[in-house]
This record gives structure tokens, sequence and C-alpha cells, in this order.
């Protein structure tokens, strides 16, 4: 069982942090460590790269080099873009960033004269920080760039540095906390050099005995209750509580619930989980879904139910749950989801839950009191949540439909549909510019599946003439919904295709009340679309009444996170087709719109990043690039990512958002050839089309901090693609 750590929380490993003004040299440094033989070329590291690398003597360290900690120099338009992200607005957040750290290096640029004044006032101010915050910790002052030295001063430079670094910190270096690694000659393009640092740490590590590498291992929540007192409250409430799942629903619905304490909130809230789940919602949703539910409590017998809505609190119960119910469900080898009646045996599984002060181990109460946590979701500030433990990933889902040839049209036909409705993209141009890639990608799929058929543009449409008519009735006004949409209120966009496919009991065969199959597999109807020879089209399909929408509900909550399957992959290709194609439609139409910088949906995002940053890049990086001739493409870099951050809109909120956005699309634009159009740039970059890319990097409960709004938090999930290679050579992003 493989387990997603939690932020920062769980590594096998040491855990590195790699700091020093802008150019010292951490990226090429880092990437030296990982890629030993490879030509390194770097641009300003935006945000961070992380890498786990090995030393010689097999000690795993995870590496984070963080971009630019550096002051503000107005004349230095690159610190412009350095002091919005990384300085006034990332102090609070440096926590985050050292908690759990093992070691801290400071790389110096040994030839940068001008700016080693600022070098001890900058490491001492670091110390300050560590001193107060996270004990005592080592910080590793390595002298970098020496090769740049002229070598007949060299000796007498490096002399001069140490003495400085020495003098100025002279009482941290005495007491071991401060070393400084420089052999003559050091610089970070050097495998060696790069390699010795390492081993010279890691026996440090191991001499000072301390600090220990961090536990492995799905440790189970703590609290500051024994384990049973709490089973015993588990139970006594249990026998106390004998409503029925129905009635004590009901109870809750109507305001009608006899006692409202710990118990009954976390059933209440248990109870919100599988419902809101069941609808795709996520974990943020039902928790909105929870606190309005709680108001309209308040609000209808404000003598029982006294308690506000808190935002923060109810994010954590709820993750809580959802933790303990995975949990629960892995424990007892359910393939499915848990039901309502399994509630006090989740519980009894992780007691933990019964402690109403349970939050205290993660939160000071500072935090957790202020307004803001109140108001919004933010991360805990004393220990990490517990990690969800991520299931060997099924190759079929619960409630899952055996894979029919025809999948892949009704696949391509969802999205086309999902992708369309609601927005002003035009559905035609979408349609015609998605079929040509389902074309090609049909013909590459039949070159391993000959069970899938050749492409035929009479099928596609019939099967988005369908899929279009399916939709529209979940569609229709709540009056008349009831018999069409069989209980089913959950979202038309979240809907996966086997929870489609379940609600419409749509076998793959439909397609037979309306073609004949000399008609249907003509080529003719390959060609272009006929239209049918039995029945029209349908206009408007109910939910049939054999449908299973409690499968597709199940489908839809494991989806959503409450089963199997917790992080979420890259869609099928039909599908990028068409997001692809809706990225090319909202470039089309978006000519004067997002000048402002105001975007109004996924697609606009894109075609604005791209237009900022192709337009302000400037040279690509040569052959050739050391740091004086990548100096303007830095600058040019830096003004392009400073343009792109003024993006606004629904799908660029926040800054971790924002800027893993323009990371992604930076990646894409430096590996996709220089002359080549907006529409053949996406072909080649399909995933930047898919909204729903960040999750594949963030956990859902990051990803929607606040923290994560106004600083760029790093990923949980998996590291950001910082490796380049275009023309045989490597280029390092600084992710
Ligand atoms: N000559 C020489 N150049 C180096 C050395 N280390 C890095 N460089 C060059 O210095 C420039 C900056 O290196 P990076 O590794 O990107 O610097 P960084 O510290 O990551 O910079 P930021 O990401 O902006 O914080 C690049 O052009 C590197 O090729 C070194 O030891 N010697
Ligand atoms: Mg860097």
């Amino acid at each position: 069982m493989k387990l997603a750590s939690w932020l920062f929380g769980k590594n096998p490993e040491y855990r590195g942090l790699m700091m020093g003004f802008d150019a010292a040299g951490k990226t090429t440094l880092l990437y030296r460590l990982k890629l030993p033989n490879e030509k390194i070329t770097t641009i300003p590291t935006i945000g961070f790269n992380v890498e786990t690398v090995e030393s010689t003597k097999g000690h795993k360290f995870t590496l984070w080099d963080v971009g630019g900690m550096y002051r503000y120099d107005p004349r230095d338009l690159a610190s412009t873009f350095r002091l919005m992200i990384c300085c006034d607005k990332m102090r609070p957040l440096y926590r985050h960033y050292f908690q759990n750290t093992d070691v801290f290096f400071f790389i110096v640029d040994c030839a940068d004269t001008c700016r080693f004044d600022d070098v001890v006032p900058e490491i001492q101010s670091l110390l300050n920080e560590l001193d107060s915050e996270h004990g005592k910790k080592n910080l590793w002052v390595v002298l970098n760039k020496q090769d740049l030295l002229p070598p007949n001063e060299r000796d007498e430079a490096l002399k001069q540095i140490r003495t400085k670094l020495e003098k100025g910190l002279s009482r941290s270096v005495e007491s071991g906390r401060v070393r400084i690694f420089g052999p003559p000659g050091f610089n970070a393009f050097e495998h060696g050099h790069a390699a010795a640092l390492l081993d010279q740490v890691a026996d440090a590590i191991q001499g000072d005995k301390s600090p220990k590498p961090l536990e492995n291992g799905d440790k189970p929540l703590s609290s500051h209750v024994g384990e049973t007192d709490l089973k015993e409250r588990i139970n006594e409430n249990a026998k106390r509580n004998t409503s029925s799942a129905d009635d004590f629903w009901q109870g809750f619905l109507d305001a009608d619930l006899p006692v409202w304490d710990h118990y009954n909130h976390l059933r209440a809230g248990y109870f919100v989980l599988l419902e809101g789940m069941a609808c795709g919602n996520t974990l943020m949703k039902c928790a909105d879904m929870f606190m309005d539910h709680v108001d309209m409590l308040r609000s209808k017998r404000p003598e029982r139910f006294r308690n506000t809505t808190h935002r923060t609190m109810t994010i954590f119960w709820l993750f809580q749950l959802q933790v303990a119910t995975i949990r629960y469900a892995h424990f007892k080898h359910l393939s499915g989801l848990t039901c309502r009646d399994d509630f006090p045996q989740i519980l009894l599984h992780t007691p933990e839950l019964m402690d109403a002060s349970l939050w205290k181990v993660h939160y000071s109460k500072d935090l957790m009191f202020a307004p803001n946590a109140r108001a919004n979701w933010v991360l805990p500030d004393k220990s990490p949540l517990p990690s969800i433990a991520e299931p060997v990933q099924h190759e079929s889902s619960p409630g899952d439909i055996p894979h029919a040839d025809s999948d892949h049209l009704i696949r391509f036909a969802l999205t086309v549909i999902q992708s369309t409705s609601g927005t002003r993209l035009r559905r035609g141009a979408v349609i015609k510019h998605a079929l040509s890639a389902l074309q090609t990608s049909i013909m590459q799929k039949r070159a391993s599946m000959p069970n899938i058929g050749p492409y035929s543009e009479t099928q596609a449409y019939f099967w988005i003439q369908y899929v279009h008519a399916a939709l529209a009735s979940l569609q229709s006004s709540p009056g008349d919904g009831s018999s069409r949409t069989a209980g089913w209120h959950g979202s038309m966009t979240s809907l996966t295709l086997t929870a489609f496919k379940s609600l419409f009991d749509i076998s793959g065969d439909e397609w037979k009340r309306y073609y004949s199959p000399t008609l249907w597999d003509s080529m003719q109807a390959r060609i272009a679309f006929v239209n049918p020879d039995q029945a029209p089209l349908p206009g408007l399909i109910s939910i049939p009444p054999q449908s299973s929408s409690s499968r597709a509900k199940l489908h839809m909550a494991s989806k959503a996170g409450l089963g199997v399957a917790t992080t979420p992959r890259m869609p099928p290709s039909e599908s990028l087709a068409v997001m692809v194609a809706a990225v090319c439609d909202a470039a089309a139409l978006s000519d004067t719109d997002a000048v402002d910088g105001v975007v109004k949906s996924h697609p606009e995002l894109i075609a604005f990043l791209y237009d900022t940053l192709v337009a302000n890049l400037g040279a690509r990086a040569g052959p050739d690039d050391r740091p004086t001739a990548t100096s303007k493409r830095r600058s040019g870099l830096v003004e392009a990512v400073n343009k792109a951050l003024g993006v606004s809109g629904p799908s660029a909120e926040g800054l971790t958002c924002k800027m893993f956005w323009i990371q992604q699309v930076l990646v894409a634009v430096e590996q996709t050839a220089e002359q080549s159009s907006f529409d053949s740039f996406m072909n080649s970059n399909p995933h930047l089309a898919y909204e729903g890319l960040p999750l594949m990097y963030y956990s859902e409960m990051i990803l929607n901090s606040s923290e994560a709004k106004v600083v760029f938090l790093p990923p949980d999930r998996r590291p950001f693609p910082s490796v380049i290679s275009g023309g045989g050579e490597m280029l390092r992003l600084g992710s």
C-alpha cells in the first residue's frame, strides 16, 4: 500500500532545503546531483524544484530548491517578482518550508562580489527564523561558482570569504550550527563536488545522531484521550442513539434531532459526505452542504442548535471522517462504499474521532479561532493532517461496466457536451476540431485494439446527439425532474462515463433503434453524417426505470474520494481531444476579451497565458548559455511571468493556481517548436486543456486552502515537471 504524503508530512528520507540569492546556483546544484552526466541549463526558479537524490553512501535526500529568497531591489526588475511571491507574502508561511526539514543549505555565488556584504545578514536572519520556530538545525553555507574566480586570485578570495563568514557568524560557526563547505574549486557543474557535499552532510547527520529520518507508515491519528475511553464513549453513544439511519437523517433535515452533541455532529457529517460525494461533490462542496444545513437548523431551532458555522472546523472534521471511512473500507476489504449503518464501526476503527478536541493536535487555538479560519479553510500550523492511504489502483472501480468498444465514442460525446454546455463556445466548431483529433486517436488505438471499429463521422455524431438528449433530461426543471431524473441530483459536468452509462442504462447498442446495421457500418456513413433510416434521432431521453442510479452514485462517490482510487488520472485521449478543441475555439473567440487579464473559463485562461508568455518570453536559451548570456532572458521571463500573474477569473483564483498554470504553460512553450501556431501548440500539449490537471499534483485540501490563495504552495501529490528535453539538450526549469 502506497501512502500519499500530506504537505511535508512523511518522507522516508532526509529533507533538505536549498536557499540563497537568485542565480547562486541552487537549481544547477540540485540537478547536478540528480542527473550527474547531463548538460544542465536553468532559468530562474518560479516557486520550487524538488527532487530525491542519493548520496554515494546510499542516503536519500529530498531536496527542495526554493527560488529567490532575497531582498527587494527596485532597480532590479527580477526582484519585483521575487518580492511578490517570496518575501512579504511568503514570510508568514516559512513554517511550511521549514517544517520537518533536517538540513538547510545556503548557496553563495563566490564571484558575486557586489552582493557579498548581504550574505551574512541574510544568513543571520534565517538563523533567527530557525531559532524561534524550529529549534537547533544545521545550516550549510556552500561556496559555489569558484570556477569563475581568476585562478591566481582564487585562494586569496576564498580566504577572505571564509573569514567574513566566520567572523559574521562566529557563534553559530563555533557551535557547529553553521558549517561552511567550499573545497577549492567547488562549482555546481561538477558532479564530484556536489556528491562530496551530500556525503559530508550525511556523515554529519549520522554523527549528530539527529535529526532522525522521518518515519514512514500509516501512523494512527493521535489524540489526547485514551483509546479505551474513546471506544467506550462510542459504544455508549451507539446504544443511546437507536434511531434508524433514515430517521436520523430526516431528523437532521427537519431540525428534529433530540440531541446535538459531538457524536451526532460526526454522524451527520458522515451522512453529508455520503450524500454529497454520491453526487460527485468535492469535500469542500460537502462542507458547504453541511454548513448550510447547520445554518438552517439554527434558524429553525436556535435553542437547540447553537453553534455558528466555522469553515476550518467543519472541513477538518469532514476530512477526518473521510480518512477514517477510507481506512475502514480498506481494513474490511470492502470493494465498494461504506453505508450509513457502518458509522459506529468506522468510529470504533478510528476512535480518535470521538475526541472533540482532536483538532488541537493539528491547530493552535490562536489559529483556529482567528476570523480567517472561521471564514476560510486554513491549513494546520501544529502538525500535518493524516495522510490518505492510497490503495493499489484497481483496473475497474466499483460499479464499473465492462469495457465496450463503443465506450470511447460515448466518452467523446460526453466530454463534448460537458465542455460546451453553459459556455459561449461554438459547439459546431469544437466538434469539427475535435473530430479530426478523434479520427487520429481512433487510428492509433486500432493499431493495438483491433476490436475498435474504424472512425465514422455518423457514429460520432450519433453519440453526441444521444448523450446530449440524455443530459438534457438532467437539466430539466425540478418539477418534472423527479420522474425523469430518478432521484439523481448530481452535477451534469462531473458525471463520469461509468456513472453516465449506469444512470441511463446504456449498453452501446442504442444506435440499433435508429440505424440499420448496413447503414451504420457503411462507407458513406464513415465519411459524412447520414440521417438515420429507422427512427428520428431523440431530442430528450429520460433516465429509464431499470437505471442503476445507486450504482452511478456509488461510482461518483468513489471517484470523489470516499472509496478507492484517490489520485486522479489524466482523461483518455478522446476526451483530451475535445478539451483541446474547446481551448482552440476559446482562443479564436477571445481576440479582445482577455486583454485586461480577466478570463471567464479554463480555455480562455490557457489562451491568455500562451499569448502573454510567448509574446514576452524573448529569445530562447541557446546551447551556450552561461550566466551572462542568460541574464537577458532571465529578466524577460520574469517580466512575462509578472504579466501572466495579472490574470484573474474563476479558473485562475489564487497564487498557487495561477503559478501552477503559468509553470505548465512555460514548460510547454519551452518544449514546443518556436514557430508553431496556437492550435498546433495545444495539439502537442493536450494536458494543458484539462482543467483538473492541478489535482494530479495537489490534493484538494492544499489547493483550496486560504494559504494557497496568497502564496505559492508546493504540490503534495507529485513534483512538477522540471525537465525539458529539446534539440538534444536538457533544460532545467525552475518549478
Ligand atoms: N560558472 C558557474 N556557473 C554556475 C554555477 N552554478 C550555477 N551557475 C550558473 O548560474 C546561473 C544561475 O544558476 P541557477 O542554478 O539557475 O541559480 P538559482 O540559484 O537556482 O537561481 P534562482 O532560481 O533564480 O534562485 C546559471 O546560468 C547557471 O548555469 C557554477 O558553479 N559555476
Ligand atoms: Mg533556481
